[in-house]
């Protein structure tokens, strides 16, 4: 077999850059608390709610477009948690271990975070007081924007608890870390917090959704279902930590600010992150003005913290693992090929036409060996395929060699963004990512002319110069890509911008060589293997 192993058996890189087995850590960790995890509404299961094999139920185990980061999420009931010491600590311990590198900017975060921490040590989530269903039932019905923000009959206003820790919302630039912080400070929880959730917000929501729908087919339409499932989610999240906090629907908009008040009235602790300030939010959205209430809720409720650190830790320098090759050609065609035979298994599982169902359609998979699955472009992201057939497939194999990606431009909107799903649910995955491109992957969403467009004037000039150093250097494209205009809304815009960040981590030498037992000791060879197969395994349960 022709292993690529010169390029990836280089030395062990130093220390910060072992940072990226941070999340397969954080993950191992959490998942001994997955044997006591629950759902965040236990008492009634309903058919819309799959069970994991566990026979647990998972709030998770939905295939979304942006839902995918549901890797390192949990709920879980620390009955019998060991005493932390906080954030604070535990980041200084993985500096020390040299898993995480000092961040000036991320310790002002874990101070807050710390502070936080010392504030739960002495609190105890009231009990849930459930509202009476014949409270509830709004009987006038509302007109359509009235329902939305209130509803004809003006339901009671949740008065927040006075001893309520202020949750914190932290917001920031891709890649530098907030992620990693909400995950430490979720994972010293003091052990008086019982029950603790960490949901990426765009499942969360999908949940609340849900169940709005299932009381409210219960109740009927006029129902205020909004209290009871907040309720519920109270019930066994007295923590309640969100990643990545967005608002891009009016359905979200019409009710988080009501959602958010119930929960803290009910004493539940917020953390989040998200890419941008409160007021940047559900920016341009339908009927903005009556979201105002929800930003002040959330500048007012919530310590709002900026780490405006400058590093995007996904681009630290990394020895190239060199999964990524452009121009298209022989070479390309070459470079596929060593690497199929070297993540697949030729030998036991040659090459062969593969078939997944997902809801009962098929998903072709034109060549798969082992647990690799090898498609052009085309069979993979040029047919109508979506969030469920990529989670499907990472499902399935560990890792993926696409060829033939050809760069994007406005015009080929749905094929960018449909082909950063399968990105997201690839990173997300933990899954292995190899392409040959038609442009450098510094062009694969923005091309030349709509670069040259969005660099200040003065510099179209010595355009060449930069777009070589453009090529080499994502940071800048990323920066281009927020300037430019050919992406619809901010929202698809951090999407893109995010998707260059995750591909660039995807193509480190630390990403690509996890798992695969390449270092000189066998035994963290065979540490390392387990706990990306375990990670791997956690994620393929969560999303069954
Ligand atoms: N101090 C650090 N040292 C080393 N690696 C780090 C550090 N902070 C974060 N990382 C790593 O950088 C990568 C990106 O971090 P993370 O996902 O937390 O960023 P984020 O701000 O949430 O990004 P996004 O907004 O795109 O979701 C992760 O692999 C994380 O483990």
């Amino acid at each position: 077999m022709s292993r690529p192993s010169a390029k990836l058996c280089v030395e062990r890189f130093p220390n910060a850059l072992r940072a990226s087995r941070i999340r397969p850590a954080l993950r191992t960790t959490r998942q001994q608390s997955y044997s006591t995890e629950r759902s965040i509404t236990p008492q009634r299961p309903h058919r819309s709610m799959p069970r994991c094999a566990s026979g647990r139920m998972s709030q998770y185990a939905r295939p979304e477009v942006r839902g995918l980061a549901t890797v390192a999420e949990g709920a879980s009931k620390a009955t019998s948690s060991p005493p932390t010491d906080g954030p604070m600590r535990e980041y200084d311990v993985r500096v020390e271990e040299g898993r995480l590198r000092d961040d000036e900017y991320q310790r002002g975060i874990i101070q807050g975070l710390q502070d936080l921490f010392e504030a739960l040590k002495d609190y105890n989530p009231p009990k849930v007081v459930h509202p009476d269903p014949q409270s509830l039932d709004l009987q006038t019905k509302p007109g359509f924007f009235g329902s939305l923000f209130g509803g004809a009959k003006k339901p009671a206003k949740s008065v927040v608890p006075e001893n309520l820790p202020k949750g914190i919302y932290m917001y920031g630039d891709v890649g530098c870390g907030k992620t990693m912080l909400m995950d430490l400070f979720f994972d010293t929880l003091p052990p008086n917090i019982k029950d603790k959730t960490r949901i990426h917000f765009h499942n969360f929501m999908q949940d609340v959704h849900k169940r709005m729908h299932v009381v409210k087919m219960k109740y009927g339409n006029d129902f205020d279902a909004l209290p009871m499932v907040a309720a519920d989610i109270a019930e066994t999240a007295g923590v309640l930590c969100f990643d990545e906090f967005q608002c891009t629907d009016v359905a979200d908009a019409m009710i988080l600010r009501r959602l958010l008040e119930i929960l803290m009235s009910h004493g539940v602790v917020l953390v989040t992150t998200s890419n941008r300030h409160p007021d940047e939010l559900y920016k341009n959205g339908i009927q903005r003005e009556s979201f105002i209430p929800c930003i002040n809720l959330l500048k007012t409720d919530l310590t709002v913290i900026n780490l405006n650190s400058p590093t995007d830790y996904r681009k630290i320098p990394r020895p190239p693992a060199a999964v990524y090759h452009h121009p298209l050609g022989e070479d390309a065609g070459r470079h596929a090929q060593k690497w199929f035979d070297f993540l697949g298994d030729p030998v036991n599982d040659p090459p062969h036409a593969d078939t997944q169902v997902v809801w009962g359609r098929e998903i072709k998979v034109p060549r798969a060996s082992g647990k690799a699955a090898h498609f052009t472009f085309q069979e993979l992201i040029g047919s109508a395929t979506g969030a469920a057939d990529y989670l499907e497939l990472v499902r399935h194999y560990d890792a993926f060699i696409v060829t033939e990606v050809p760069g994007m431009n406005h015009t080929q909107r749905d094929l960018a963004r449909r082909f950063i799903t399968f990105i997201d649910a690839v990173y997300e995955s933990r899954a292995k990512l190899v392409l040959t491109t038609e442009v450098p992957l510094a062009n694969l969403f923005i091309s030349d002319a709509d670069m040259k467009k969005s660099l200040p004037e003065g510099e179209h000039s010595d355009l060449s110069d930069a777009m070589r150093n453009l090529m080499d250097d994502l940071g800048m494209s990323v920066q281009a890509l927020k300037n430019t205009s050919i992406f619809s809304g901010d929202e698809e815009r951090f999407a893109f911008a995010r998707a260059l960040s995750r591909l660039s981590e995807m193509g480190s030498k630390e990403w690509v060589e996890r798992g695969l037992g390449l270092g000189s000791d066998p035994q963290q060879n065979k540490e390392e293997a387990d706990a990306w197969k375990k990670t791997r395994s956690h994620w393929s349960e969560d999303n069954m």
